[in-house]
């Protein structure tokens, strides 16, 4: 078994269980569906279920079943800390871009598709919780056909999320249920929603640049520091000096 969390300011919790349900499972929704006190399943952009979470306090917090994609942590004064670029498609046949989409079981490019394909599939709800007024929900993603085309291992993913009044937390737990080993890559590849006004990278002269948007030629980098003001996708491979 192997664990990736994340958590933002999470205090200790005293894990007193105020209302529970577990079982739940839902590939799609036509209503919204609650059944633990904060936690309810709805239909989000392009008619696809999402999970939100709301705090007593405010906070709320949006899952789409599609890719397990934490796609919304809005803290009580309304604003929204995560970032879905304005392009993200909600159709299925694209993950969904922005948010905390899931790496696995490998990040980045490899022997499968870039990030794999945990993002490109349907999670179920396993279990919700209410603990001390905050909700927390458990999605589930096993192997299944799609997922043995391209790596041919038995898995289960739990990915736990707990919303506080300003904090969240994040928690994916792999187990695997095949008789053979097998090794992973992982990440909650986060977006978060910034103001970028004043930002710099600085130490680039001299790097390799890797842009995968503008051009494909990768030039050596002229410039020492750039601003992070303009839209680029860039990435900077430092040459080793001997
Ligand atoms: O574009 P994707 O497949 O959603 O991946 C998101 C980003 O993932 C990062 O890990 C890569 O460095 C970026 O190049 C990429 O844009």
């Amino acid at each position: 078994m192997a664990m990736v969390s994340m958590s933002f300011s999470l205090p200790n919790l005293n894990l007193r269980r105020v209302n529970r349900y577990s079982g739940m499972a839902f590939a799609s929704v036509n209503k919204e569906t609650s059944t633990t006190v904060g936690v309810r399943v709805t239909e989000g952009e392009g008619n696809l279920p999402k999970v939100v979470l709301t705090s007593p306090h405010g906070s709320e917090a949006e899952i789409y079943l599609f890719g397990g994609c934490l796609t919304s942590w809005k803290v009580p004064n309304g604003k929204d800390l995560l970032f879905v670029r304005p392009d993200a498609v909600f159709n299925k046949k694209k993950p969904i871009s922005g948010g905390v989409p899931h790496c696995f079981p490998q990040f980045g490019p490899g022997a499968i598709q870039q990030h794999g394909f945990a993002r490109n599939l349907d999670w179920s709800v396993v279990d919700s919780d209410n603990v001390d007024g905050n909700p927390v929900v458990t999605l589930l993603l096993k192997d299944g056909p799609y997922s043995r085309s391209m790596w041919d291992f038995g898995f289960q993913a739990l990915y736990k999320v707990i919303l506080n009044s300003e904090s969240i937390s994040t928690e994916l737990t792999i187990t695997n249920t095949d008789n053979k080993p097998f090794s992973f890559t992982s990440a909650l590849h986060t977006y978060f929603s910034a103001s970028v006004t004043g930002a710099s990278v600085k130490g680039l002269k001299g790097c390799k640049t890797l842009d995968k948007e503008l051009d494909p030629t990768n030039p050596v980098e002229g410039k020492e520091e750039r601003s992070v003001t303009f839209y680029a996708h860039l990435q900077y491979r430092k040459p080793i000096s001997n």
